[in-house]
């Protein structure tokens, strides 16, 4: 599937997801898909037959409490984490090194070399990846570092840090984008210009991913949303069908993961 290239982000005012987005196309393979998936640590069962599809051209938001399985969900789908039983797709094809290199991630917090500058850094992802070095400063401009690109990544402020993340996350213009709170860390400014930058992406035709517990920031950026609760999906699907106008998606949100583990509850005590 050919993506639109990147553009500079727009400072339009804060898009918000609604329902004249267009709808998802069924005909196109996910950009990613679990199937069955079942993890465990230990004797703690944390996936128990999980199943997510997201699809290109729309951002995906996976919501949950807190040991819900979020990072579990995401370092599988990555191959950093082998399931013990179900599947994983990317772009419709098995997990392999090969789909794996259409998915750029940020997971478990920015990871760098603190001592080097962020435009080394991002060198040094390149010459691991086989990226050209060309994309490094439209890359910069692209997430607001345009002027930090010299300076240690270790003196960076927290959104600085989640934004040189993000250009790692970039770096090979994937077709799949995961990020694990990317929000986190990011000013009121900063969060409108993820926003914007995620939206925009998802039109160029890229599945994105993201987790978050920041509902109202999810409400604002995703078409869909994956809800997990007791190891399984207890909602996923259109945004607008799961908080339909006039509800509030807290309430809709903590709904849905209480009566999931009301649920869980009767299980184990039957
Ligand atoms: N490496 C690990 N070893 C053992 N248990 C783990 C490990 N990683 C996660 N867990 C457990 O698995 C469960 C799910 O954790 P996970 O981090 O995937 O949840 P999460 O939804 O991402 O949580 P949060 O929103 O707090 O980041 C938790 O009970 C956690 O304690």
């Amino acid at each position: 599937m050919a993506t639109a290239p990147l553009s500079p982000p727009t400072s339009s005012p804060a898009s918000t997801a609604d329902s004249s987005r267009p709808a998802a196309d069924l005909t196109a393979p996910p950009g990613l898909a679990l199937r069955n998936v079942e993890v465990s640590y230990g004797r703690q069962k944390v996936l128990m037959g999980l199943n997510l599809t997201a699809r290109p051209g729309r951002v995906y938001g996976l919501l949950g409490l807190n040991g819900a399985g979020k990072s579990t969900t995401f370092n599988t789908a990555l191959g950093l984490l082998r399931p013990d039983a179900g599947s994983i797709e990317v772009l419709g094809r098995p997990l392999t090194r090969e789909s794996l290199s259409h998915v750029g991630a940020s997971i478990n917090g920015p990871a760098f070399y603190p001592q080097l500058s962020a435009r080394r850094n991002l060198h040094i992802h390149c010459l691991l990846t086989g990226t050209t070095v060309e994309v490094i400063d439209p890359l910069l401009e692209q997430v607001g570092l345009g002027r930090a690109g010299r300076k240690r990544a270790g003196s960076f402020s927290t959104g600085m840090k989640v934004r040189l993340a993000l250009a790692m996350a970039l770096l090979g213009d994937p077709e799949v984008l995961v990020l694990d709170e990317p929000q986190s860390g990011l000013d009121p400014q900063g969060i409108i210009w993820l926003r914007d930058l995620l939206r925009e992406l998802a039109a160029g035709g890229r599945t994105v991913i993201v987790s978050s517990h920041v509902l109202g920031e999810m409400a604002r950026t995703c078409d869909d949303v994956g809800v997990l609760a007791g190891g399984r999906m207890v909602y996923e699907g259109p945004l607008t069908e799961f908080a339909v106008a006039g509800q509030d998606l807290e309430d809709v949100f903590l709904a849905a993961v209480t009566g999931a583990a009301d649920r869980r509850g009767q299980e184990v005590r039957r």
